[in-house]
């Protein structure tokens, strides 16, 4: 007998999604690129190293696996995936499984459904290392036999909530990769969020990162309860080993991306689907690299951030209406691509998996699952129980957004979710003075209130048609 199933990619998430596999207890074939890699991998696994095969070509790594194979990747998305799959793919037989559980592009994933050369599976995985390594929330795409094929693993190495595996099938193609994508995109914005609202803390109130520690320690016992306020609580509590001062306070303040925050923003653009909080987010990472730029900035205008007057318990609410915000947005874009693609990704499911072991698990997704299984179509700030939540709070979000611009504190996210819900409840808008501009400039025509289509205004010449 030779191994179920095989890993390539024994990186920070390969390594530890190895281990989860094999203490479920699944034989494993792994392989990496760098040999070395594999060797001190499964020298160190301990026990679970009697259910690991470490190969070190990629012949062997294929001669170890049960036919009808399946091999999971886990390499950097873009053009590792589509070397390994050109590598694989020569050595394999025509029904053995291709599973790329990286952060794939879901148009690459898309397209390596044809054109990988066999069957394959685009499967997104959320949890970081500790997630991947004890139980991550699994989002799949693809063909529902060839996810059959390795559903009994899935759900062994997911989270559980209540005993539920955080694992799924939740559409054909990539639409487990574009579910992940857009969960990064709520993660992008969540975070975002957080840190302006630590920028407050810090800047406005003056609080030490111990102080602020305490803070997040307590809003993590509330409506906010989530890894990311319960992690923000653990960097702001830790210290440099090097100088033994507050962690915050000795990293540079740059935050990297790999791409699938900016995947998002893009793809909401082409979907003409607004989701401004996450494209904030992306932003403010953008804005957060120009280091020098700022510099020079603080140099001629001053220093922005000053003392500001808010009390704790308005930022709290205005943190609960933010995030609430950033996750109504997320579900919208995953509706809206789904009708695009013809695909039939069930929300409240992908709620229900993100309950836990991804990044974005909060206690609010059980409300959510329930709110968007009961009110199918509607956005969740309509739904009732968020927009009770959302009537409570928005007047915080309110006051924290404009207290922070009259002190000089750059809140993007936090502003851009304000500046979407008062549209979104906002029944005549402004857009007709765009709509008069364009037809002004460009006769471009305009709709009238009365239900006529494609008017002119009076400055259009008569063979320009119908005027207004
Ligand atoms: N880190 C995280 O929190 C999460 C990451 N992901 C995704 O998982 C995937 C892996 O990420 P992560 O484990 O963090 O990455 P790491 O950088 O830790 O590991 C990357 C792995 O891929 C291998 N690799 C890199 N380039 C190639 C290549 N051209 N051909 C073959 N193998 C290659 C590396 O091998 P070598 O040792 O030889 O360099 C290494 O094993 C990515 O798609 C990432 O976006 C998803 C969820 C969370
Ligand atoms: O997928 C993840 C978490 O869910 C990865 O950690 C990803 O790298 C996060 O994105 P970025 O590196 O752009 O911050």
């Amino acid at each position: 007998m030779g191994a179920r199933i095989g890993l390539i990619g024994l990186g920070t998430m390969g390594a530890a999604l190895a281990s989860n596999i094999a203490e479920k207890g699944f034989d494993i074939a792994v392989f990496n690129r760098t040999t070395k890699v594999t060797r001190d991998f499964v020298d160190g696994a301990g026990d679970l190293a009697d259910r690991m095969t470490a190969c070190e070509s990629l012949e062997d790594f294929v001669a170890a696996i049960d036919a009808p194979r399946a091999i999971i990747l886990m390499v950097p998305a873009g053009e590792p995936v589509d070397q390994q799959i050109e590598a694989l793919r020569p050595l394999l037989d025509a029904d053995d499984l291709i599973i790329d559980c990286g952060n794939a592009n879901f148009h690459d994933t898309n397209r390596r459904m044809t054109e990988s050369g066999g069957p394959f599976l685009g499967v997104g995985v959320s949890g970081g290392e500790e997630g991947a390594r004890h139980g991550p929330a699994i989002m799949g795409g693809g063909e529902p036999g060839h996810w059959d094929r390795v559903a009994d693993i899935m759900n062994a190495i997911a989270a559980k909530h209540e005993g539920e595996p955080c694992a799924g099938l939740l559409g054909p193609d990539g639409a487990g990769h574009f579910v992940k994508m857009v969960h990064n995109g709520i993660e992008y914005a969540d975070m975002q969020m957080i840190a302006e609202i630590y920028g407050i803390l810090r800047d406005g109130h003056g609080l030490s990162p111990d102080e602020i520690a305490t803070v997040f320690e307590a809003w993590d016992k509330g409506p906010l309860k989530s890894y990311l306020i319960e992690i923000t609580g653990k960097v702001a509590r830790a210290a440099d080993t090097a100088t033994g001062k507050p962690l915050l306070d000795v990293i540079v303040d740059a935050a990297g991306q790999k791409g699938t925050g900016r995947w998002t923003a893009i793809e909401s653009q082409h979907l003409l689907t607004p989701i401004p909080a996450i494209e904030a987010a992306v932003v403010a990472r953008n804005v957060s690299s120009r280091r020098d730029e700022r510099a020079a900035g603080q140099e001629m205008f001053g220093a922005a951030p000053q003392a500001v007057e808010i009390d704790r318990d308005t930022l709290e609410q205005a943190l609960i209406a933010g995030k609430v915000l950033c996750y109504a947005q997320g579900f919208v874009m995953i509706a809206a691509t789904c009708e695009a693609h013809g695909w039939d990704v069930d929300l409240p499911t992908v709620a229900r998996i993100w309950r836990e072991g991804c990044i974005i698990r909060s206690a609010m997704l059980d409300d959510m699952a329930s709110a968007l299984a009961d009110h199918p179509g509607d956005n969740l700030m309509r739904t009732p129980h968020f927009a009770e939540m959302l009537k409570s709070t928005h007047d915080a979000l309110r006051q924290v957004v404009s207290q922070a611009a009259l002190a000089g504190h750059s809140v993007p996210a936090l502003s851009s979710g304000l500046a979407y819900f008062d549209a979104m409840r906002t029944a005549r808008g402004t857009a007709n003075m765009i709509q008069a501009q364009r037809d002004f400039f460009g006769l471009h025509g305009f709709v009238h209130v009365d239900g006529r289509e494609d008017v002119h205004g009076p400055w259009a010449g008569k063979d320009a048609g119908k005027q207004g």
